[in-house]
């Protein structure tokens, strides 16, 4: 990884979402779920890295009592394309026992490793499982889940800013962009 290659990601993308319609998707977010979920004292789990972002804008919305933790699985692994294999870094502590469980992560396209965390939380014993995701890629393909709460549907196209990478780079990006030709 170096400076020369994140900046030839760079030129190669365009906005596809400004960080105004960001910061105003994301307070419809908060509203949604305080809606769903102030009374429940909910876990709440944010998917490192990807989520680090869209966690650090949502959570201060989130003004009721909540407990946050964060969990770690990947398999994309600074890749263009998902691998077969989910790799779990930090699984869910046993706190997730007959909890109100909200998973937050950046991007949910084939829905695969949302799906992975929910089966183990559910299989640790939560009450109930509940997904926000800033995006959700619209695919072709049937998805195991769809999220409760999603920010923006974004087209099947490799996106990144706000927490997602491309190849690595850019995740602290205030927009939301799309790789074009050539990247
Ligand atoms: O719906 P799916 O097709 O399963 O893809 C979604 C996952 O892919 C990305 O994670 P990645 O594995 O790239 O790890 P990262 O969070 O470190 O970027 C993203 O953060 C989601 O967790
Ligand atoms: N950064 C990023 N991560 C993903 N994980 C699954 N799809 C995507 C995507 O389009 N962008």
């Amino acid at each position: 990884m170096n400076r020369e290659e994140a900046l030839h990601v760079f030129r190669h993308s365009e906005e596809i979402v400004s960080a105004a319609e960001v910061n105003a998707s994301i307070g419809r977010m908060a509203q949604a779920i305080r809606t769903e979920m102030s009374e429940d004292f909910p876990l709440v789990l944010s998917v490192m890295g990807g989520a680090a972002v869209f966690t650090g804008m949502l959570l201060p919305h989130l003004d009721f009592p909540l407990e946050f933790d964060y969990i770690h699985l990947t398999r994309y692994r600074n890749t263009t394309k998902g691998g077969s294999e989910m790799q779990w870094r930090v699984a869910p502590a046993e706190s997730v026992k007959d909890r109100v469980v909200l998973v937050l992560d950046d991007i949910l396209d084939e829905g695969e490793t949302m799906a992975a965390i929910r089966d183990r939380i559910l299989a640790m014993g939560a009450k109930r499982f509940l997904s926000a995701v800033l995006c959700e890629k619209l695919i072709q393909k049937d998805k195991p889940l769809r999220p409760d709460f999603c920010g923006f549907q974004v087209p099947d196209r490799y996106v990144f800013g706000c927490g997602m990478d491309a190849k690595g780079y850019w995740r602290n990006l205030p927009t939301i962009r799309a790789l074009t030709d050539g990247a």
